[in-house]
């Protein structure tokens, strides 16, 4: 029996660290086929030993049970929303706005703004234990089953704290298009956009709908920073990456706003050769001292804000 209880833990710690290299990394050291002989043993292995079964088993990635309804959650730390800029002017306005505030020895973290559906993940001792949608920022929804179904987001970190992340759960272009194929085929309602369908993918009460969506994320704030030992969002950005979280590597420290606007220019340029939407870019006072110096108006941060592209004119034929 303990042989069974090893090979097990060799399995889960084996296909997690493959399904990290491929989901997260982007980088599979072993082919599809073998990790699927893997894992059709470790299946077998968990239906001749439920009990060696753990909350980390890489099988519930495939979902499997239906809920009868999500639960309500509270955020500890309410979800924030981004105040909104437009423009250059409104740019160099909030960067007025926090050299009066901080002087000018500042700098900012440009990242891109993911057209997703924003998720809270909380883990104890390095276990993920639940994941929750912002709902009203204070009051979520429990969507933990749907979420383990998705690849990049870590069954268990690579050390074991006791943290609360924030990211955005998004639906890649490709499958996206894929999936609307499929409901078109059907004759079902295709879905409006990506983040519709991300969306409505969590809010399947069967969790093998959302497993089969190929739905992935990116992390982006650090909710608990008390336990963490970080002085600066690009900081915490790394942190999480050493955990195993899969965070966005297209961000940029920037010392200046001008080369925010650099930064604009070219993602105006790139965006629509990404894999995935935006609808903005996020620019953050990169230190956690300054951050809290500048502190929150009634509902966003006084030192982030959300640059967002124009909205693209619909060519109705
Ligand atoms: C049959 C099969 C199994 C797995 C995958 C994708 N994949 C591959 C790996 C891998 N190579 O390390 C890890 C996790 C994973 O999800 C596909 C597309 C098809």
């Amino acid at each position: 029996l303990l042989a069974a209880e090893k090979e097990i833990q060799q399995l889960h710690q084996l296909l997690n660290k493959y399904n990290y290299e491929y989901h997260v990394l982007d980088q599979p050291s072993v082919q599809d086929a073998e990790y699927d002989k893997l894992m059709q043993q470790l299946i077998q292995l968990e239906e001749q030993f439920p009990q060696f079964k753990t909350s980390d088993s890489p099988t519930q990635r495939v979902g499997g049970h239906v809920l009868d309804m999500f639960e309500k959650v509270q955020h500890e730390i309410p979800m924030l929303s981004l105040g909104n800029a437009f423009g250059e002017q409104d740019l160099r306005d909030f960067d007025r706005r926090v050299t009066q505030a901080v002087g000018e020895d500042h700098s900012y973290v440009c990242e891109l703004k993911i057209d997703g559906l924003a998720v809270s993940l909380r883990y104890e001792n390095g276990l993920f234990v639940r994941g929750a949608t912002r709902g009203d920022g204070t009051i979520g929804e429990d969507i933990t089953a749907n979420l383990r179904t998705v690849r990049s987001i870590p069954l268990r970190l690579n050390e074991p704290v006791t943290i609360e992340v924030r990211g955005e759960v998004f639906m890649p272009k490709r499958s996206f298009e894929a999936l609307n194929q499929v409901k078109k085929e059907r004759e079902e309602e295709p879905f409006a956009n990506p983040r519709n369908a991300a969306a409505g993918s969590l809010r399947q009460l069967d969790t093998k709908i959302a497993a089969s969506r190929n739905l992935d994320v990116f992390l982006y704030n650090i909710a608990s920073t008390d336990e963490v030992d970080v002085d600066s969002h690009s900081e915490g950005l790394d942190y999480l990456d050493s955990l195993g979280f899969k965070t966005n590597q297209e961000r940029k420290k920037c010392k200046t706003i001008d080369e925010v606007l650099a930064f604009v220019e070219s993602w105006t340029e790139k965006r629509p050769h990404l894999p995935y939407e935006i609808d903005g870019l996020v620019i953050k006072v990169d230190s956690y001292e300054q951050q809290q110096q500048l502190g929150f108006t009634a509902k966003s941060p006084r030192w982030a804000i959300a640059y967002k592209f124009p909205a693209e004119e619909v060519i109705t034929t």
